[in-house]
């Protein structure tokens, strides 16, 4: 079978032990090397990549078996080890001990260690010079003591990372103006984005692990250490899901939370870690917890931990040099892209076994490639703030969507809206006759047939949803002209006229958009989650269900039930508690209205194809 037309690492001839030790410390040289051996497409590098990460993680482990976990603190895999080709004589020489350097771009960061993994102990502004006792590779290290005795280490040149020359060596005379001394430095430095920080528009960094040596600047002390339980865990500037992601976490990293001079260390629902400075939701959005406390102080670093930072930085260099110049459009695309891969492991059934296998194996190795992953992340931000972005302006308030309600169509009446409101959900059987209710789903069919429905690439990267979706407006050119579908769109918009009629407790908007989804059988789920926390600007789900007359919720016939339970703010803790859950099949002509912030749900895994028409109302503009 012919895997794939470009050849493998060991037939273009690759010394895979040479690329493997430089998957772990130089990106760009990677690549370049990866580009001589004929490995020129994105593609092609993101999966050799993959590899050689894993590979590079296996031998740590291997070593870490020889030496012990301990023991290889100080050759760590992160540390900058350059080919020996390609180090230059003079880097590796001592200089003296006169030796002074002025910085020459707008700061630099003093590390513990000699790699960009180690934690900031202190910052060298632009035009500021320092004394240098040694230099090694890149890297020199300062005469000057630093909090709690610590010595430190800078960068020379950050060609590496994009960000050309740091330093420059001056002879003393020159610069005894701008001579900086490290006790200042320390306490003068302010946190400020680095030049990466500026240059992307979100940022994808390493995860500084301090388990020794001093504290982040202006942290009173690390209140707690935690373990990162989740397989991606983002981290934001302040504690809001609509802020800047300003870092990202893997699971089994370790992070510290910390309680910064005269602020918070925590607010309701959020934590408030040091290094990478940031904040972390307690609870991704399924209600799954992200952070675990972890009691004992941590001695070492184990190699895994070394080894997921030195990814993530990768990734962030990766991202810098890959799609900085031309920044967004080209992350849509590659979104894109991903979909369409997706979206052919879904039609899998149709094609041949092997064809088949080949897909899904390609589609998980570049999804698991912590390359993919951070793009994913960043895409499918974008992707979402951007869409809700649109539908916050277009969005109308109710009283312009309101029509007058037929005779044979169902309404919510006060009764309703005060049930809605005391047990969080509400249920409305036969909303819609039933000639109107298969003619929707007829041309939701249709819809399906030409394609319209694609997977959300980020939820199949996560794992956590299995449906393919489409968002129609009114008066989208996909529907048919005064057709069963536009009249469940204007009936679905009417609803959010009667909730505030009816004494809905909240302000209300309409969006333009329903969407559409199709659950195709074949266990296709959507695992626990809320859809609406935070800055989120949904209130209440309207469900509307367009399953055929027969269809058999029990797990053993067609599945597909929705299951849902409640959550109330102050109550975050019950969200993976098991606490009273509720059962109800997608009949038919069903419409289910909902609390977004309140109610907890998944979608039982199906066995039959499953289309469902969801609208979201939004959060009413406040006077
Ligand atoms: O189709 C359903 O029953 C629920 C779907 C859902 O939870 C969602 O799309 O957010
Ligand atoms: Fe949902």
């Amino acid at each position: 079978m012919q895997r794939n037309a470009q050849p493998s690492l060991l037939e273009a001839g690759a010394d895979v032990d040479d690329l493997a030790r430089l998957a772990s410390s130089s990106m760009s040289e990677l690549r370049e090397r990866l580009k001589a051996l004929g490995f020129s497409k994105l593609g092609h590098r993101i999966k050799i990549e993959s590899e050689l990460i894993a590979l590079s993680r296996m031998k740590a482990r291997d070593d870490s078996h020889h030496d012990g976990i301990g023991a290889r603190r100080d050759r760590s895999p992160v540390t900058d080890r350059r080919q020996p080709g390609s180090r230059r004589e003079s880097d590796d020489q001592p200089v003296l001990s006169t030796a002074q350097f002025r910085v020459v771009s707008a700061f630099v960061n003093v590390r513990m260690r000699q790699s960009t993994a180690y934690e900031v102990i202190a910052q060298y502004d632009e035009g500021q010079s320092f004394e240098v006792e040694r230099r090694e590779g890149n890297w020199v290290q300062p005469c000057a003591v630093f909090g709690g005795g610590a010595r430190g280490w800078v960068m020379v040149d950050g060609a590496e990372l994009g960000l050309g020359r740091l330093l420059r060596q001056t002879s003393k005379s020159d610069d005894s103006l701008g001579e900086a001394h490290a006790s200042e430095v320390i306490r003068s430095a302010p946190r400020r984005p680095s030049a990466l920080q500026q240059r992307l528009p979100l940022l994808l960094r390493a995860v500084p692990v301090s388990s020794e040596g001093p504290l982040p600047r202006g942290t009173l002390g690390p209140v707690k250490r935690f373990v990162v339980l989740r397989p991606m865990t983002l981290i934001y500037a302040s504690p809001s899901r609509m802020s800047a992601v300003t870092a990202v976490c893997i699971q089994d990293d370790l992070v510290w939370s910390c309680e910064p001079q005269g602020e918070a260390g925590a607010v309701h629902g959020w934590q408030r870690l040091a290094d990478p400075d940031g904040w972390v939701p307690d609870h991704c959005p399924a209600g799954f917890q992200q952070l675990e406390p972890q009691p004992h102080v941590h001695t070492g670093r184990p190699d895994r931990e070394m080894a997921s930072l030195d990814l993530w930085g990768q990734v962030r260099v990766a991202v810098l040099q890959t799609f900085g110049a031309q920044g967004r459009m080209t992350l849509a695309q590659k979104f894109r892209a991903w979909e369409e891969e997706a979206l052919k492991v879904e039609r899998g059934a149709a094609m041949q076994p092997d064809a088949w296998k080949q897909t899904v194996e390609q589609r998980q190795l570049a999804q698991s490639s912590p390359f993919a992953q951070g793009l994913l992340s960043v895409c499918h931000r974008d992707v979402v703030l951007a869409a809700q972005d649109k539908a916050i302006r277009s969005a109308l308030s109710p009283s312009l969507c309101a029509m007058i309600r037929a005779p044979d169509e169902v309404g919510l009446t006060r009764g309703n809206v005060a049930e809605l409101q005391t047990n969080h959900l509400l249920i409305i059987d036969n909303a819609l006759p039933h000639n109107v209710v298969e003619g929707c789903r007829l041309e939701a069919e249709s819809l399906d047939a030409k394609g319209y429905l694609r997977p959300p690439a980020m939820h199949r990267a996560l794992g956590d949803r299995r449906d393919r979706l489409v968002g129609i407006e009114e008066k989208s050119e996909l529907l048919v002209p005064g057709g069963h579908l536009v009249r469940l769109i204007q009936y679905l918009k009417s609803l959010a006229a009667e909730l505030i009629d009816g004494g809905y407790n909240e302000a209300l908007t309409v969006p333009p958009s329903i969407m559409l989804a199709c659950y195709d059988g074949q266990g296709a789920f959507y695992k626990p989650h809320m859809d609406s926390m935070d800055d989120d600007p949904r209130l209440v789900t309207a469900i509307f269900y367009l399953v055929d007359d027969k269809w058999d919720g029990r797990l053993e016939a067609d599945g597909g039930n929705l299951i849902w339970w409640t959550v109330t703010e102050d109550d975050l803790e019950s969200a993976h508690s098991e606490r009273e859950k509720h059962q109800l099949e997608p009949k038919a002509g069903r419409l289910v209205v909902f609390n977004s912030r309140t109610v907890m749900h998944e979608v039982m895994p199906t066995h039959r194809k499953r289309f469902a028409v969801t609208l979201w109302f939004f959060r009413g503009a406040t006077p």
